[in-house]
């Protein structure tokens, strides 16, 4: 890997498609928000590719596939209200822990690094589904898309996120599952590995610029201090 693990202090994880498979969560959310609005439903394919981007990317894309035009402002308003309600409702009760992430957030700990838990998804999703999971633990800071100005793959958050750790971005590791989290690393001087089992846009996930690339979280082979 072109950095040095060894100079590494602290790691942001992603949490979709990083750590949990939360395709079915989305699907059985939309679908409720979408019978809700009487609009039709829209393709897991089609979800898979939109996640990542926030709940706001995801509602709009969601409405305008469905509807097959943009939404007006109150229809996404009234959307998003019953995305919510279907969303946390259902949190986690259709998704699962990847294979390999407790036992590779656990490496991350004993190797002695800090570890923040950063996503698009909104804090009020993200932190129950954490400690459903058994991963909240891990954490030293949980930052959702809505804990700060811009989400990724704006930098902001990343930098946001080193500030909260008190470690310089060169020797903060993000892991993530998409261009999204490989751009705003690149964009914060991070640098980023990506596993290959997540949700990269409906893209080839080893087409992206990154460090390096990990099949499992606990492949990441570094030695205890
Ligand atoms: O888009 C989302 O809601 C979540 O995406 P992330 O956890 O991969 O950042
Ligand atoms: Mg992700």
């Amino acid at each position: 890997m072109p950095f040095n693990p060894t100079s590494l202090q602290a790691a942001i994880v992603d949490l979709d498609g990083t750590m949990v498979d939360t395709l079915g969560d989305f699907v059985v959310a939309l679908t409720g928000m979408l019978d809700d609005i009487g609009l039709p439903h829209v393709e897991r394919a089609f979800i898979e590719r939109t996640i990542g981007k926030g709940s706001e990317h995801l509602i709009r894309h969601t409405l305008a596939q469905s509807a097959g035009e943009p939404p007006s402002q109150a229809m996404f308003e009234h959307a998003w209200q019953r995305y919510q309600a279907h969303y946390l409702g259902i949190n986690g009760q259709h998704a699962d822990v990847f294979p390999g992430v407790a036992e590779g957030l656990q490496q991350l700990r004993a190797a002695g690094l800090k570890l923040a838990c950063l996503t698009n998804k909104p804090l009020s999703f993200a932190q129950p589904l954490l400690a459903s999971k058994g991963l909240d633990g891990y954490f030293s800071f949980v930052f959702g898309g809505d804990s700060f100005e811009r989400k990724k793959p704006d930098p902001l958050p990343l930098l946001k996120t080193c500030e909260a750790l008190g470690t310089a971005p060169a020797h903060t590791l993000m892991l993530g599952d998409s261009a999204n989290d490989a751009q705003a690393a690149r964009a914060a001087g991070c640098p980023v590995v990506l596993v290959t089992y997540g949700y990269n846009h409906g893209e080839p996930v080893r087409e992206v610029d990154a460090d390096g690339f990990l099949d499992r979280l606990d492949q990441l082979g570094l030695s205890r201090r």
